[in-house]
């Protein structure tokens, strides 16, 4: 070579590199693929392999039919170390409606969230129809309870698909029904393709007040003899929410009713409100009881009432 190289030489030289480049590239792109591969295969298996801590304690049977008793016994509830709820207990008869009230941040869903066995308590029982629910089928005492939550997930699907979803064999003329208890009708009627219109993320985009009554007419075609509802009338205006409410006092089937609410035109109507502040009970009566007692509740009815020019009605 000499230190020289000829043209011919460097030609040669340049298209070899070219022709190694290709190869290295792929293969830094096989070694990314690769890696990507193994992260995903791990988390797989992690999935695969979880033991979820809820386990169900039988093995399936013919469901049955719940009478709705639900019974809080001294429940306290963590999650990881941090007490969320403490020394709760309260008992709902079949077909009777309870209010829960309190700040944000009280334990309001997580209280809820127990009758479902989404958790399961630190200590005490939550008992339905005097079955501590650790005992029941899990999937028997989730098809006796419909829910519909605050964050409200619409399926990718017709509205009347959406409304039965819980209750596939729904006839249509029942869905409408539904949609009519929970406001919807209407609202369900002008969309172009009325009960065939797609909503949800590949559909038409629906406000918050109208999803939530989706939702709610869902929760009440399951037809279940409970039935909780986390907020679920917080973006409708106070016309509709007296509608629904009227709907949910004469439903055709029994039903016991845990109603999350901040509005004191919902509570009032309820057999007995509770009151949650960190996770504990601080009050607890019928509106016209606690209003009576002038704490908590009174200082919310005065503050939503005053704007409307009502008067402090010490008898409900
Ligand atoms: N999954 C979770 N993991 C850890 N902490 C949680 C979890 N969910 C809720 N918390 C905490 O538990 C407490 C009670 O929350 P929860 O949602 O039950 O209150 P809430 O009364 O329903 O509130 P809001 O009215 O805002 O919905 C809060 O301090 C919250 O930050």
């Amino acid at each position: 070579m000499n230190g020289r190289l000829t043209f011919g030489e460097f030609s040669a030289f340049t298209a070899l590199i070219w022709g190694l480049s290709n190869p290295m590239r792929n293969i830094g792109i096989i070694i990314n693929d690769l890696q990507r591969f193994m992260a995903s295969l791990s988390k797989i298996i992690e999935v695969y392999y979880a033991h979820p801590d809820i386990v169900n304690e039988h093995k399936p049977v013919v469901k049955r039919r719940y009478n709705g008793l639900i019974q809080f016994d001294h429940v306290s509830f963590k999650y990881d170390n941090v007490t969320v709820l403490e020394d709760i207990s309260f008992t709902v008869e079949p077909g009777k409606t309870i209010a829960i009230m309190g700040a944000t941040g009280s334990g309001k869903t997580t209280l809820i969230n127990l009758i479902p066995r989404f958790y399961d308590v630190a200590k005490g029982r939550v008992l339905v129809d005097g079955t501590d629910v650790r005992k029941l089928e899990l999937d028997e005492l989730r098809g006796n309870i419909g829910v519909a939550t605050q964050d409200v997930l619409l399926f990718s699907e017709t509205i009347d698909g959406n409304i039965a979803y819980g209750n596939p064999d729904l006839p249509e003329e029942d869905v409408m029904k539904f949609a009519t208890l929970s406001a919807a009708h209407d609202f369900i009627r002008k969309m172009p393709d009325g009960y065939d219109t797609v909503v949800g993320e590949r559909g038409v985009g629906l406000s918050g007040g109208q999803k939530q009554r989706i939702a709610l007419a869902r929760a009440m075609a399951v037809q279940p003899p409970i039935l909780i509802l986390d907020d679920t009338t917080s973006a409708v205006d106070l016309e509709t929410e007296e509608h629904i409410q009227k709907s949910l006092r004469d439903l055709d089937y029994s039903c016991t009713k845990i109603i999350i609410a901040q509005r004191v035109s919902t509570t009032a109507q309820a057999d007995r409100i509770l009151i949650l502040d960190n996770g504990r009970i601080i009050e607890e009566g019928s509106h016209a009881e606690l209003l009576a007692k002038q704490g908590y509740y009174y200082e919310v009815f005065k503050l939503q009432t005053e704007g409307i020019g009502r008067q402090a009605n010490a008898h409900g």
